[in-house]
């Protein structure tokens, strides 16, 4: 893997083809990763992990249980090449290059378009570490220490931050006025505050603790 500049974006896939050519670990963890992302997975390989075998005995992806072929490519938003196979991997980087379509390159050999950092998911928090293929168990390890620092309670936090936002959106038309109460709202300590009341019932007291918080913050 030569060396890049990535630029790291969110993708939505909701309900998006995403075609992963190989039936090993590394094509699971990608499989694993899609499925998450709300993707519809068509898995094409030979041989399959126990763990694709029941995604597929569970109807989560769609496994084609065979050698890939030029055209199992078609209709995809984003292509996997994850077999063993260097020469099989590098034909499908080239299929994928023909259509237009972003593919994902597993081994060292063949360049492809895009990497997948490690990722921690907490609701809508999203956090994702890469090493840029320097050393990818780095990334791992980095989002290991995250997902203690960011627990699972994050997943309620944004939920409550979500809903304060929007009331602060539309009650507040000044934008400095706003971005002032926004970041009083995002602190830890204010995620826990909101997270544990019904700030939403009253949007007069809600918008005077905010004043607060982002008075208190100044001070
Ligand atoms: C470039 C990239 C392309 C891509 O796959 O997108 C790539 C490439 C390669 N990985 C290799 C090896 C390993 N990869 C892992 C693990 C992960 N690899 C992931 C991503 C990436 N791996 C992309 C770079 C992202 C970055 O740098 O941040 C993660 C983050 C995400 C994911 O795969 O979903 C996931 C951790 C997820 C998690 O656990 O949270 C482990 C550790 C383990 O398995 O426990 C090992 C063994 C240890 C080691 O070798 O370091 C090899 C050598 C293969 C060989 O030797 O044959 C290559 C090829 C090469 O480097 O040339
Ligand atoms: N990017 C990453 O995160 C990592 C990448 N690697 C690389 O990825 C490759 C795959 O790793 P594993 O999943 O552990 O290997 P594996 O050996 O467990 O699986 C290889 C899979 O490729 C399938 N396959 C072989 N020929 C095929 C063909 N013609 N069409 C479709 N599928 C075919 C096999 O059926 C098997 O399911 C490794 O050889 C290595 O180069 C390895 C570790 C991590």
């Amino acid at each position: 893997m030569s060396e890049h500049e990535w630029y790291p974006i969110l993708l939505s896939l909701k309900d998006r083809t995403c075609v992963v050519i190989g039936g090993g670990e590394v094509a699971e963890r990608k499989a694993r990763g899609l499925l998450n992302a709300g993707a519809s997975v068509r898995v094409i390989s030979p041989s399959v992990t126990r763990g694709l075998s029941d995604m597929a005995q569970a109807g989560s992806i769609h496994l084609l249980q065979r050698e890939y072929a030029k055209g199992d490519l078609e209709g995809a938003t984003l292509a996997f090449a994850a077999t063993d196979r260097q020469e099989v991997n590098a034909s499908v980087a080239a299929e994928a290059r023909e259509r237009g379509i972003p593919v994902n390159v597993a081994d060292g050999d063949t360049e492809g378009d895009f990497i997948v950092p490690a990722v921690l998911r907490r609701g809508d928090l999203v956090l994702s570490a890469s090493a840029s293929g320097a050393g990818p168990a780095v990334s791992a390890r980095i989002i290991g220490e995250l997902s203690s620092r960011y627990g699972p309670e994050y997943e309620g936090y944004l939920k409550a931050l979500r809903q304060i936002r929007a009331i602060v959106r539309a009650e507040v038309p000044d934008p400095g006025q706003r971005r002032r109460l926004l970041a009083a709202a995002s602190t830890e300590e204010a995620l826990i505050e909101w997270s544990r009341s019904d700030f939403a019932l009253d949007k007069r007291a809600l918008l005077d603790r905010l004043e607060e918080r982002a008075l208190d913050g100044k001070g």
